[in-house]
């Protein structure tokens, strides 16, 4: 699909990997929605770069909310083709620690806004997709991307909740891609391994340089902006459906 001209709604994209994608995309010719609820970085990044972005106040588990700020998508960029999912939040906490145990609170959160609240943008979304018209030679109508991570597949203690929420979006990826098939619109799950971005500014330094260090080639956290250039590549080849792909610099997270 090509970019420019097209309506691009990113969640979580007043921040890190999606705050990447919409200045990718907003720079590439797109009319980009940021769907956030951090007020003040999405306006500052919407004001940044100008009357082509806006950004929408959203809880992605909110469902009146995320039709809402879809609708305000459509009216601000006259269609939704493309739509990048990166709202999301970790927790670390063990099934039985010094703690305590578990909540299941914690884990309902997790679960509520990584996955559920994926899955609530999709489903609205791709209605939304379905009303355009067929655009090439293959008669595509819209591009769906996700974001799960590594730990979907190679959780680390403290992650059950996080792995879970990421898993399930792995899973999801397939049976949802085959069911818009027939409509032209495709599902690609982006797998990050570790990117440099405010979800992890609560690590020390020294964390964050060991984590670096523990990926094979680049041995380095990655940057926002190679997540972003994936996605672009993602939207722009259209035979890429119905997979995840990881992009963690060959990273396998150790058991400990
Ligand atoms: N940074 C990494 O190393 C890494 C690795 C693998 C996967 N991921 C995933 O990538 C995605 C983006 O992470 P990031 O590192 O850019 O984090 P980030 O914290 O910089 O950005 C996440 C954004 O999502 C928003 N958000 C959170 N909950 C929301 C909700 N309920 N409704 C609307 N917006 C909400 C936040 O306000 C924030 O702006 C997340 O899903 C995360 O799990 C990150
Ligand atoms: C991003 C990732 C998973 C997380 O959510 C954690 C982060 C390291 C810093 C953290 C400390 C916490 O107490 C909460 C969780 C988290 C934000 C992790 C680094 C890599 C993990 C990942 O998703 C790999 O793909």
């Amino acid at each position: 699909m090509h970019i420019a001209n097209k309506g691009v709604i990113v969640t979580g994209g007043a921040s890190g990997l999606g705050a990447a994608c919409v200045r990718l995309l907003t720079e590439a010719g797109a009319r980009t929605t940021i769907i956030d609820f951090n007020t003040e970085t999405g306006t500052a990044l919407a004001n940044e770069l100008g009357e082509a972005c806006i950004f929408v106040k959203t809880d992605v588990t909110k469902e009146e909310e995320v039709q809402a700020a879809l609708q305000a998508a459509h009216a601000h960029s006259g269609e939704i083709n493309i739509l990048i999912n990166c709202a999301g939040i970790g927790v670390a906490e063990k099934i039985l620690s010094k703690r305590g145990i578990h909540t299941l609170a914690s884990f309902s959160k997790v679960i509520s806004v990584n996955l559920i609240g994926t899955f609530n943008v999709i489903r609205l979304a791709s209605a939304l997709m379905a009303e355009n018209q067929p655009e090439g030679e293959d008669g595509e109508r819209g591009v769906i991307i996700n974001t799960a991570s590594v730990a979907a597949f190679d959780g680390q203690i403290g992650q059950a909740a996080y792995s879970a929420s990421k898993g399930g979006i792995v899973g999801m990826t397939l049976p949802i891609a085959r069911e818009l098939a027939s409509l032209g619109i495709r599902v690609v799950t982006i797998a990050p391994g570790i990117f440099d971005t405010p979800l992890m500014a609560g690590l020390p330094e020294a964390a964050r340089v060991s984590l670096g260090q523990q990926v094979p080639f680049p041995s380095r956290l990655g940057r926002p902006d190679e997540y972003a250039s994936l996605a672009k590549h993602i939207i722009e080849n259209t035979m890429l459906n119905g997979e995840t792909i990881r992009l963690d610099g060959a990273i396998r997270m150790s058991s400990h």
